[in-house]
């Protein structure tokens, strides 16, 4: 079946939108941008914002209607939309909801740098938006994470609070307000993920993930992620037993709690296993003397067609005027209530066509001479050079730790820069980052486009001089991911490199520039070859078998490509090659 209707993730993706966009008819659907909105006036009411990628319907366009989302930005499959794509519908969403913006973001690296982007854009605008992440995952409660923090994906208890923001916004909540009830949902919910059967990306012949015949993996992620245990034979009471034993481990409850439950099918279950999932979690639970008050059962959050549930516990506990916001009804497509399914011609519309604003701002910098100019420029394109050429290298390191793209995502960066070289003004520092970081955010880099993109920008919002630029790279980069030194990324070689490149000028001066790179280059590799030994502990690398992990890291490895290449360039352009280098 996937197979026939499903030939290539992007053909597949592209015509689920046309689909939307027919089926949906009251609601607003750009189908390029991949962007759905609620289009009429809300006075001064809040906005809620989400994302993420494909293959997670009707997960969010089907939660977008009055009473839950204002907007959903949906990205390739299983990848977050650019930074471009959520800033456009944040813009024009602003225009509707005069109250500001929250944002319910996935805990997902991806979507977390994406949105952290378009949010940097849409304040310089004066918009007030304010963000939630949705952590209510509870499998990788011992992994070795930062904080415990990272590892709690978001999953189905996601939609719980689409629906009670949803409904607190209709009823004239303020953001302040609504962000710290967003706080109260997530403290207060967990969710679990069981998978039976693994799905089949579109286009590939092989499964995400192998399991027997009769196993069940306990712990799936959204993606396809490795769960936390396998179990082979278990009855449904057996399996509920150990879902409920691992939430209790950190979800608080006891006995008269009022708790709503949600069980989604994560694609290929049908309805009945779902009930029956229901069912016995309810049982296991009433026997600890649980109350429930509302039960949701059905098709909210899926990876693709996995046969598996995610199933989701909120304790409302003191706070049952929850219960009156769940009720309230929604016009969104896959909560009960179907009135956006069909044109109202009564509903006033708020905005005819997306309105897109790609003006860059201004940015004071440094002003280089065109000799200046024309060496950054050729370091530039050495960059991208390099780039490609340890393209396989780069998709060779991330097959251990991650997907194997991680060359293909820098490889696509560097075209776009390559392609696009005679757009950027490079005698104006800032702006020749701040034009980058733009395309590396359109072009298809995945999380390292994100990542690139926000340093860029970090960058061109300090261009007075080199090192300051460099520095706001890594600060900005360090506002959106939560990863630090030793988590295995990137930052393992960049953040020695930049601080040694910094503390190396002071010391000895700026005509020293040459031996302060060479420095900084040498304390990147340091770093890279340290994560040889370290345990990813964020991104979609932490949950696959450390064993696994022998290499360096994919992302670290990179920043050292790309110290060589700047390099190399700059000493040949500065010093010329006839002359010898000077270390
Ligand atoms: N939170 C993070 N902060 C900084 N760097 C990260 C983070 N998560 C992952 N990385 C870096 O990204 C690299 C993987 O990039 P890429 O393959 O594009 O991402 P994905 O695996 O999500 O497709 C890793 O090798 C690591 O260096
Ligand atoms: O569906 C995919 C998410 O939107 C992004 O996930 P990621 O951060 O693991 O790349």
């Amino acid at each position: 079946m996937v197979d026939v209707l499903m030939k290539t993730p992007e053909s597949s993706v592209k015509r689920y939108w046309k689909g939307l966009h027919m089926a949906h008819p009251g609601l607003f659907i750009d189908v390029e941008s991949q962007i759905v909105l609620l289009n009429k006036d809300r006075g001064n009411r809040v906005a809620l914002v989400s994302a993420g990628g494909a293959g997670h319907e009707p997960f969010g366009a089907g939660y977008v209607g009055e009473n839950m989302l204002t907007a959903f930005i949906g990205g390739s499959l299983f990848a977050s939309p650019t930074a471009g794509k959520i800033t456009t519908a944040l813009l024009n969403v602003a225009k509707l909801n005069k109250g500001g913006i929250l944002a319910v973001i996935m805990n997902n690296t991806s979507d977390m740098l994406m949105f952290g982007l378009a949010m940097e854009t849409v304040r310089t605008k004066r918009i007030q938006i304010e963000s939630i992440l949705v952590a209510d995952d509870v499998a990788h409660l011992d992994a070795d994470v930062k904080n415990g923090y990272l590892a709690r994906r978001g999953l189905t208890g996601s939609v719980l609070m689409f629906k009670i923001l949803g409904a607190l916004s209709r009823n004239g909540r303020s953001l302040k307000e609504m962000v710290l009830e967003a706080r109260c949902i997530n403290c207060r919910s967990c969710s679990i993920g069981i998978g039976m059967r693994p799905c089949k990306f579109p286009g590939s012949s092989q499964s995400m993930w192998i399991l027997d015949e009769s196993s069940v993996e306990l712990g799936i992620g959204l993606h396809g992620e490795a769960g936390i245990a396998r179990m082979q034979g278990v009855s449904t009471t057996e399996l509920v037993q150990v879902i409920i034993a691992q939430m209790l481990r950190i979800f608080v409850v006891k006995p008269e709690d009022n708790v709503v439950l949600l069980v989604s099918s994560l694609g290929a279950c049908c309805l009945i296993e779902m009930y029956t999932l229901a069912y016995e979690v309810e049982e296991q639970l009433r026997m600890k003397g649980i109350n429930f008050v509302r039960t949701y059962v059905g098709n909210f959050l899926s990876t693709l067609d996995t046969k598996g549930a995610d199933i989701t516990l909120l304790n409302i506990t003191g706070r049952e005027d929850w219960v009156r916001f769940l009720d309230q009804e929604t016009e969104a497509y896959s909560w009960p209530v179907t009135r956006l399914s069909k044109v109202n011609e009564k509903i006033p519309k708020g905005i005819e066509a997306l309105e897109v604003d790609d003006t860059l701002p201004e940015i004071d910098s440094m002003v280089l001479i065109e000799r200046e100019a024309n060496t950054f420029k050729s370091t530039v394109l050495a960059v991208c050079r390099q780039l490609k050429e340890e393209k396989d290298k780069l998709n060779r390191l991330d097959e251990e730790s991650g997907d194997g793209d991680c060359g293909t995502s820098l490889a696509n960066v560097a075209d776009a820069i390559q392609n696009n070289i005679g757009t950027i003004p490079v005698r104006n520092l800032g702006m020749a980052f701040l034009t980058m970081s733009k395309l590396a955010e359109t072009c298809n880099g995945q999380l390292s486009g994100a990542l690139y993109s926000l340093m860029l920008l970090g960058a061109s919002k300090n261009a007075s001089d080199w090192a300051s630029a460099w520095i706001g790279a890594v600060d900005m980069l360090r506002k959106y991911s939560i990863a630090e030194v030793g988590d295995r990324t990137m930052l393992d070689a960049l953040i020695p490199a930049c601080f040694g490149f910094d503390s190396y000028l002071r010391e000895f001066g700026e005509e020293n520039w040459p031996k302060s790179l060479n420095y900084a280059l040498d304390k990147a590799i340091e770093g890279c070859e340290k994560t040889t030994t370290m345990r990813p502990r964020v991104g979609r690398a932490m949950y696959v078998d450390s064993n696994k992990v022998k290499d360096v890291d994919p992302g670290a490895y990179a920043v050292v490509a790309i110290l060589t290449a700047i390099l190399k360039n700059l000493v040949l352009q500065e010093i010329g090659e006839d002359h010898q280098c000077p270390f």
